[in-house]
Parts: C-alpha cells; sequence; structure tokens
C-alpha cells in the first residue's frame, strides 16, 4: 500500500494534477470507479467465488476497475491526512472487539441487532 501511495503521489505530481485532485474530486472518481466494478458484474445473476465461467479479458478488466478503486482511495485517504495502512488496521481491531467470533459465529446480523440477552455491551 505504502509503494501504490508514493507512486500515485509521483504520477500526480509529474502531471501537475494535484490542481484536480481535491478530496471531493478523488471521491467521485473513486465512485466512479466502483461503478465500473458494479458494471462488470451487472445482469449476471449471483457470481460465486472466484468467478468461473469468466474469460480472461473480463478478469482483466475486473482487476484494472478494482486497482482504480484502491489507487483513488488511497489517494483520498493521503488528501485527507488519514494514515489508510494504519487506520484500516486500528479499525480491524475494533471489528474484532464489536464482533467476537465466539458471539457471532455463522450469524451476519449487524451488532446493532444483537440483544443484550446476546450479551450486548450496549449502543
Ligand atoms: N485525473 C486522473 C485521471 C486518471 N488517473 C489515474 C487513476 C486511475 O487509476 C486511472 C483512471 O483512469 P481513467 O479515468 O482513464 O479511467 P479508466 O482507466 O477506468 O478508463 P475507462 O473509464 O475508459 O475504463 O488513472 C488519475 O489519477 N487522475
Amino acid at each position: 500500500m505504502e509503494d501504490i501511495r508514493r507512486l500515485q503521489a509521483q504520477f500526480t505530481a509529474e502531471r501537475d494534477w494535484n490542481q484536480f485532485h481535491q478530496p471531493r474530486n478523488l471521491l467521485l472518481a473513486l465512485v466512479g470507479e466502483v461503478g465500473e466494478v458494479a458494471e462488470l458484474f451487472q445482469w449476471k445473476g449471483e457470481v460465486a467465488e472466484g468467478l468461473p465461467g469468466w474469460t480472461p479479458s473480463q478478469r482483466e478488466a475486473l482487476s484494472h476497475e478494482l486497482s482504480d478503486v484502491l489507487i483513488y482511495l488511497l489517494e483520498l485517504a493521503e488528501k485527507c491526512h488519514v494514515d489508510l495502512p494504519q487506520a484500516a488496521l486500528a479499525k480491524m481491531e475494533l471489528n474484532a472487539k464489536k464482533y467476537p467470533a465466539g458471539r457471532v459465529q455463522g450469524s451476519a446480523k449487524k451488532y446493532t441487532e444483537y440483544s443484550t440477552e446476546d450479551g450486548e455491551q450496549g449502543h
């Protein structure tokens, strides 16, 4: 992630594109790329892990669009002064506390749906 962040900062600076890469523009670019990912899944119905039946060119297109999402996400975080690699690790620790494996085993309910009888710690 550090390499991607550094290389994208270099790419942007070399083109004098920081003038366009303000947080809101980056957010819009990110959402646009998420839309391009969605377009690849559009009308296909449920898709199993590993994308069986997808052609090599569809797989390549997906890898490109997912990369665009990641690149814009990292740059957006940087321009918002969020250290995303560090923040994501900290957030994963919070997630693990919010969803203790023993308590939520096999259930996809949101934490707000667990009742006090389930041992909710209050929200
Ligand atoms: N002003 C820009 C334009 C592009 N990029 C970089 C980041 C993305 O990784 C990629 C996005 O390029 P495009 O806008 O050309 O989008 P696509 O590559 O998805 O092309 P297309 O929309 O034709 O699928 O290029 C950027 O940083 N800043």
